[in-house]
């Protein structure tokens, strides 16, 4: 049985409508005009105990709003949410039992104390237990590194420091449930290494639900196996990471590292602009559709002594408008087809 159900869930927002014209701040603040707007719009899906889902989307896509409903900051204009039998807007303490949440922008820590003193205060709040409270210490401590800040104050930790503090307080009352807004934003390799580590290893070895949203296709990639896409309030696709991007992604960047320059005439003869110089390095940008990277591989195996390669796939966002685009274009014809 489903964990979690949403199930034609809509939040409608109030927005002022501002004139054009003379006097147009005077007539708005006089007599102001409003319209409502779908931040959602009749959005379902399920997710079981234990899945990493990734929601993405453009910004102002709607991500926030449903992850308000759910953890039940908000309250849906209609449609339902249920987590393990809770209505998190009716009943807010006892779904904050249930859920950790990151925002990667803000922290929930307290700014003028050391971080240990933070995560006290998260152990009275959350009343858990001495054993529980220094064992999650420990384990978390060892898995994100964080013993060398622990006692200083959130204020003085760097931004990777900072998002490993707030990862390690989000999950000491053992949520079921973790909500992550772009937990990885902003840091360094190494750091998000061990982010995604973290999530990983909490994932698997106490089963809990993790809902990513991100713009980073690293952590897709890493983390999840199922995506769901939202844009402009509504779901437009919910299913495998792998199948989004063999189907949406156009192109890949290839990096080949090789002994010794060759000729740019050469080079731009093979692969015209697609190619950008950067002395040993050339990156090429490959397009799926005419051609694999393996080709334009081989071609630079063929040509010089290659050190090394690297390819990168499209990020999450352009795969979003990629597959917007098609829906876009599938609307058309068929609109085209009916009349
Ligand atoms: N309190 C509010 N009042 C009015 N409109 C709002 C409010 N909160 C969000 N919106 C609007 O709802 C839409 C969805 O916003 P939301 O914050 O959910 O997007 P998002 O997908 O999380 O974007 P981002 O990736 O930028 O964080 C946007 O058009 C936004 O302007």
């Amino acid at each position: 049985m489903s964990y979690i159900k949403v199930d034609s869930l809509t939040k409608q927002f109030k927005s002022q409508i501002r004139r054009t014209g003379s006097m147009s701040a005077f007539k708005d603040f006089i007599a102001p005009r409003h319209e409502l707007k779908d931040a959602v719009k009749d959005v379902s899906f399920t997710i079981d105990k234990g899945e990493i889902v990734g929601y993405i989307g453009p910004n102002g896509a709607g991500k926030s709003t449903t992850i308000k409903m759910m953890v039940g900051i908000l309250v849906p204009t209609s449609g339902s949410v249920e987590i393990g039998g809770i209505v998190p807007y009716e009943n807010r303490l006892a779904n904050s039992r249930k859920i950790g949440v990151v925002f990667g922008q803000r922290t929930q820590l307290w700014w003028d104390i050391p971080v240990i003193e933070t995560f006290k205060l998260m152990q009275y709040i959350y009343d858990i237990p001495d054993r529980q409270f220094e064992t999650n210490i420990r384990q978390f401590a060892d898995i994100l590194g964080i013993d060398e800040f622990v006692n200083t104050p959130v204020r003085q930790l760097s931004l990777g420091q900072r998002m490993r503090a707030d990862l390690c307080a989000a999950l000491l009352h053992n949520p079921e449930i973790v909500y992550l807004d772009e937990p990885t934003i902003g840091l360094d390799v190494d750091v998000k290494e061990r982010v995604r580590g973290f999530i990983k290893e909490i994932n698997r070895t106490r089963e809990t639900t993790v809902i990513l949203t991100t713009h980073d296709t690293a952590d897709l990639d890493k983390l999840c196996s199922r995506v769901m896409v939202i844009d402009r309030g509504s779901m437009m696709y919910d299913g495998e990471l792998s199948y989004l991007k063999r189907n949406y992604s156009s192109h890949e960047i290839v990096t080949v590292e090789i002994e010794s320059e060759l000729p740019e005439r050469m080079l731009r003869a093979r692969f015209g602009s697609a190619v950008t110089l950067d002395g040993r390095l050339c990156h090429v940008r490959v397009d799926r559709e005419r051609e694999s990277s393996a080709d334009c591989i081989a071609w630079f195996i063929h040509n010089s002594r290659v050190l090394d390669v690297k390819i990168r796939e499209t990020d999450i966002d352009e795969v979003i408008r990629n597959m917007y685009g098609t829906f876009k274009n599938a609307e058309r014809e068929s609109e085209a087809e009916a009349q």
